[in-house]
């Protein structure tokens, strides 16, 4: 696999002001030379330099080309980067060209899955790359950069090291039982160390929870009986008249939909049908869709009519679980105590802030966030496992009986940063990335 060079656009397929076609792999600096007016063979590491590419002796473009050299490259590999006139075709026959002198067209994120192999980066820095890519948000990009830099590793390691440790003591204990300077290793002893581990686990997987909340945006409902300003409050957090408004309770039938970036933080938005009783056919499907949405929500927003005479709208079941904002609408005319805003005249920021104070917690903290669906898997099972191991001893069994669950969890552990991997699921995950990165 590392033996191939690989070749690819790294930049957007569209007219740009410069394009970069990107090299990597043991003959990436031979290719280039051979296209090259200069000489990229003696070109020193981490330097760029201008000239012509050429193909058969007549020049394609004029150029800067850099050269990176293994394993102080992206890749881990020797690399070469040409910056090209921004233009597709010319991007493209810069690209044909290098093929035709035999380097190969790359799949998506190979330069990245490059430097996973060659051991530059660990697989949850691999991840972050590509969530750098896709961030929507402030907050996103701030839990991506951390991942590449390798927060992921900084945060498991040392609970890597610790159950490691405990493994290799089990081990001795049942090698040398009779062993006098090898502590003996009893159930009472590991037994508060496996909880600890549990709770470790416990904490990240929580933390981790709100990471991809923050990275796919927070869904969000706004919820309420009919005429409390549902649609009012989503077009003054969009600040656009997005949703229809009248007094006329039961205008919004349908999932309105919108989304605003609060402080980095980045919510999904869903304006819904306010819930009543109802014999209108259209309105009672609005109805359910309502709920259906609150069901799904990551928090619900709770509008509340002072002017409203009917009872309290009273949801437990739609709202279990899940971050709950309740506000009095209408202040303009009947302020209450508690949360009390204004949608139609647009004085919102109480409710702005419950939502940062929400949601901005451990974020602008150094502290380490899972956020990849792989990971919070991995560590599902390594949580799983431990408890099996707690079991074990619980009921009574040796140090030795629980090892081989204490053993799978270190292995989802590591599998996380990518120390123990199956090629076909690093396809997977690789194939998600861009063509070039
Ligand atoms: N032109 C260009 N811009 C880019 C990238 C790139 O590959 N090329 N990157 C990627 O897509 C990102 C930068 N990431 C990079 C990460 C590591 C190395 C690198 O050469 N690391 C070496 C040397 C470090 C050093 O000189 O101190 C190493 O880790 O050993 C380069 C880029 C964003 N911008
Ligand atoms: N005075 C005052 N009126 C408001 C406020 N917010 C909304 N209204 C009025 O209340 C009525 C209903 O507003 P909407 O935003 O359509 O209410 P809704 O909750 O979306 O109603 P449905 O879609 O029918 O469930 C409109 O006449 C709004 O102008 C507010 O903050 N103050
Ligand atoms: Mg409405």
């Amino acid at each position: 696999m590392l033996t191939k060079t690989i070749a690819a656009i790294s930049t957007a397929l569209q007219d740009g002001a410069i394009s970069i076609i990107r090299l990597s792999g043991p003959d990436a600096l031979a290719i280039a030379d051979s296209v090259f007016s200069g000489d990229v063979l003696h070109q020193p590491a981490n330097t760029i330099r201008y000239g012509t590419i050429l193909k058969d002796g007549e020049p394609l473009d004029e150029v800067l080309l850099s050269v990176f050299r293994a394993p102080h490259s992206y890749s881990g590999m020797d690399m070469v980067e040409i910056n090209a006139h921004g233009g597709v075709l010319i991007t493209r026959r810069i690209l044909q060209l290098l093929l035709s002198k035999g380097a190969v067209l790359a799949e998506p994120g190979e330069f990245t899955r490059q430097a996973f192999l060659t051991g530059r980066i660990d697989l949850a820095q691999a991840e972050a790359v590509n969530d750098m890519i896709t961030a929507t948000s402030d907050a996103g990009a701030r839990i991506a950069v951390q991942g590449i830099r390798g927060s992921v590793r900084k945060l498991l390691e040392p609970l890597i090291d610790d159950i490691l440790n405990i493994i290799a003591q089990i081990e001795v204990n049942i090698d040398y039982p009779e062993y006098e300077d090898v502590e003996e290793l009893t159930s009472e002893t590991l037994l508060p160390e496996i909880t600890r581990w549990i709770d470790r686990i416990g904490r990240i997987l929580e933390r981790a929870a709100f990471g991809q909340q923050v990275k796919k945006g927070i869904d969000t409902v706004i919820l309420g009986r009919p005429n409390a300003g549902k649609s009012s409050l989503l077009n003054a957090l969009l600040e656009e008249d997005k949703a229809i408004v009248t007094d006329i309770p039961g205008t919004t039938r349908d999932v309105v939909e919108g989304r605003v970036i609060l402080d980095g933080i980045q919510l999904n938005l869903l304006d819904t049908a306010g819930i009543r009783e109802t014999e209108d056919t259209v309105e009672k499907l609005g109805v359910e869709r309502s709920r259906k949405a609150a069901r799904e929500a990551d928090l619900v927003i709770l509008v509340r009519d002072p002017l409203a005479t009917d009872a309290d709208l009273d949801l437990p079941e739609l709202v279990e679980g899940k971050q709950l904002i309740e506000v009095w609408n209408k202040s303009d005319v009947a302020p209450r105590e508690g949360l009390s805003i204004s949608a139609k005249t647009g004085e919102i920021e109480p409710l702005l802030q419950e939502i940062r104070a929400r949601f901005e917690q451990g974020l602008d903290t150094k502290e380490a966030l899972l956020s990849s669906e792989r990971q919070i898997g991995l560590l599902r099972r390594a949580q799983a496992s431990m408890m099996n191991a707690q079991a074990v001893l619980q009921d009574g069994g040796l140090p030795d009986m629980a090892e081989i669950d204490i053993q799978e969890a270190h292995s989802c552990l590591k599998e996380i940063l990518g120390e123990v991997h199956r090629e076909d699921l690093l396809d997977a995950l690789f194939s998600r990335f861009c063509l070039g990165k």
